[in-house]
């Protein structure tokens, strides 16, 4: 995997020109979105930042009795700023400086609702399986250093954060939890999501650090539109999507941690079927960069141990319920997506397409149920 191969568009605009890029964009990208065009403020903050900034309008068609529903989301993939060997403290308040430039860059682009990456105030340690010093970023979602942090932006620049962190449930057995809280526009915490869904593969040794979430599929209603969290893994089970989707969700953040060689080619196809399947927007966040670790560990597949987890590959995006999508951010590089949704667009599709009309909730009910009995048996007929 080359570490330096920037992104699928660079390559092909690269390579493909007039017609031929038109067809093959909208082949693989459904309709091509305008650029939106924001203050030169905030790509001059973007250049010196050195990170990414991009820009799409992602519209529905005009309708006489309903104003058109517009928001502008972000989504901000990051890298981590000091080694992983520095003290725990300094590691996550560097990354807190950079994110406040990054948000600051999305707010004078006029952004409404923010997302941040998985775990984003940390190294993606799991792999390690060491406790300390890792579990020492774990901290409350209520009144923890990062809530406080991101309550002032949200506050100060009227937007919605989403902010996926390691929680640390002080007032319920220290427990830990991977959580994104959602910080309203006033500056006060909505609620949070858990992850529902704890992967068991390849180094993300997460199961030894937190369970799988007893909160259900929460949707928030806020200022812009009704926001869930479908944290990383729950991506490839498309009855999480759809269970934030029946409960109203509008926009389904998925903020994430994952690496090229796992699931790079899953990535374009997940967030954006579940926006098509769900009638939602979706927005796929993930981390970027390769981040050494001080001590090795094994992957448990027979290969020497190592100190790295691999390449995060960025590269997030933001889906339409009409199957189109916005070029991705770079495979190598921070950056900061900005798409002003119209969200009249779900209903649109709801009534064009009718996946939640002829869902068929009450088959599969049934059919959930009985599959899962232990006792079940797959309902496979032969030829006698
Ligand atoms: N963070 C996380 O759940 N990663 C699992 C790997 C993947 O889902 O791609």
């Amino acid at each position: 995997m080359a570490q330096n191969f920037e992104s699928v568009e660079k390559a092909l605009a690269e390579k493909l020109e007039g017609v031929q890029l038109d067809e093959v964009t909208r082949i693989l990208y459904g309709r091509k979105y305008p650029s939106l065009s924001i203050p030169d403020s905030a790509t001059q903050l973007a250049s010196t930042g050195n990170f990414q900034l991009s820009a799409y309008t992602i519209s529905a068609s005009p309708e006489q009795t309903r104003a058109p529903r517009l928001v502008r989301v972000a989504a901000i993939q990051n890298s981590i700023v000091l080694p992983t060997t520095a003290p725990i403290n300094a590691q996550r308040d560097a990354i807190h400086q950079r994110i406040g430039e990054m948000i600051e860059a999305a707010a004078q682009a006029g952004a409404n609702v923010i997302g941040l990456q998985e775990a984003w105030t940390m190294p993606f340690a799991f792999c390690t399986r060491e406790r300390l010093p890792w579990t020492e970023f774990a901290e409350s979602a209520l009144n923890g250093p990062t809530t406080a942090f991101l309550s002032k932006l949200a506050r100060k620049h009227d937007i919605v954060i989403i902010s996926p962190i390691l929680e640390r449930d002080e007032e319920k057995d220290d427990v830990i939890w991977n959580t994104a809280v959602v910080i309203s526009h006033t500056g006060h915490v909505i609620g949070r999501s858990r992850k529902n869904h704890i992967p068991r593969v390849g180094d993300f040794n997460e199961s030894s650090y937190y369970m799988e979430s007893t909160l259900g599929h929460p949707v928030f209603e806020t200022k812009y539109g009704r926001i869930a969290i479908n944290i990383c893994y729950g991506r490839h089970h498309p009855q999480n999507w759809m269970m934030y989707g029946l409960n109203g969700a509008e926009i389904i953040f998925n903020p994430s941690a994952t690496v090229g060689a796992l699931s790079e080619p899953l990535w374009g196809i997940e967030a954006r079927n579940a926006a098509i399947a769900n009638h939602v927007f979706t927005v796929a966040i993930n981390r970027v960069g390769t981040e050494v670790f001080p001590n090795e560990f094994t992957s448990g597949n027979g290969l020497p141990a190592h100190k790295d987890f691999g390449h995060f590959y960025g590269s997030s995006y933001i889906a339409a319920p009409d199957g189109s999508r916005t070029p991705a951010l770079s495979r190598v590089q921070e950056g900061v997506l900005i798409a002003e949704l119209d969200l009249n667009l779900c209903r649109q599709t709801k009534d064009a397409w009718g996946f939640r009309m002829t869902n068929r909730l009450d088959l599969y009910a049934k059919s959930f149920t009985q599959a899962a009995d232990p006792e079940y048996r797959p309902d496979i007929r032969r030829e006698k």
